[in-house]
């Protein structure tokens, strides 16, 4: 493959017990986006974003990552346009780490990490009734990806980063309220976009992947408070929350489209 193994590194991978391989799984994510073999699509329209941060809940650690946690039972926090069909409504961000600065982002370009990668995820409420049955279809989930770089200290970051120690151990959770996540999304409008799948389980091949050219810079003070996050229970032996990404799947039969020349 392009830079690495794939299904075995999954299948032995400490954090995924998935099985050795998901049935039929022909649109894994995350891939390596190779730029040269992206292709441009002039039929794709910008990506429209509009949040109400009134929506944000809470932020929680489930164990996995840290999520901040939308109401996502009206219109009020949506995505349109790019590649979607429908509008999808916003239902949580999270992140994805390294335990140091050369890794954490679970796509790569060109095989090259980012220390980070933020995931907004969306579903289709037009043609479904929920998130939960969303999960579930080819067209349920629309996730935005952004990568994060080592540089300038973000301030709408530091927002939430305040608020990590609150939410230091598995299962913790804070009311975390009036928060704008596009703040977290480059004004570029450049991205690509390719037919993909949850990278945690349920795994499910239900998620139209955007994925934004440009990274975020935020600094490294920043990325260390989200290494001060547990994988464990409040009581348990701690074991520190890092390398929370899912190695890299094979990209088969799919095109990754580019909305940029
Ligand atoms: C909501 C959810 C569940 C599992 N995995 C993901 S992810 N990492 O593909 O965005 N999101
Ligand atoms: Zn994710």
């Amino acid at each position: 493959g392009a830079c690495c193994s794939y299904r075995l590194r999954d299948a032995l991978h400490p954090l995924w017990q998935s099985p050795l391989a998901i049935p039929g799984g022909t649109r894994q994510s995350p891939i390596n986006i190779q730029w040269r073999d992206s292709v441009y699509d002039p039929f794709l329209k910008p990506l429209k974003i509009a949040y109400d941060p009134t929506t944000c809940l809470h932020i929680w650690n489930n164990g996995y990552s840290f999520l901040v946690e939308f109401d996502d039972s009206t219109d009020r926090s949506i995505i349109v346009g790019g590649p979607l069909k429908n509008q999808y409504r916003l239902k949580q961000f999270h992140f994805h780490w390294g335990a140091i600065n050369d890794w954490g982002s679970e796509h790569t370009v060109d095989c090259k990490f980012y220390p980070a990668e933020l995931h907004l995820v969306h579903w289709n409420a037009v043609e479904y009734p929920s998130f939960e049955e969303a999960v579930m279809e080819g067209n349920g989930l629309a996730v935005i990806g952004v990568f994060l770089k080592l540089g300038a200290r973000h301030k709408g970051l530091q927002t939430l980063v305040d608020a990590l120690p609150a939410v230091r151990h598995k299962d913790t959770v804070i009311e975390f309220d009036d928060f704008d996540p596009s703040c977290l999304i480059p004004s570029c409008p450049d991205y690509w976009t390719y037919a993909g799948s949850l990278t945690t389980p349920p795994l499910t091949e239900s998620v139209t992947w955007i994925i934004k050219k440009k990274p975020i810079e935020v600094d490294e003070d920043q990325l260390e408070a989200f290494r001060t996050l547990l994988f464990t229970s409040d009581g348990e032996e701690e074991r520190r929350m890092v390398d929370n990404f899912r190695p890299l799947q094979p990209l088969m039969n799919r095109t990754v489209r580019s909305s940029f020349r």
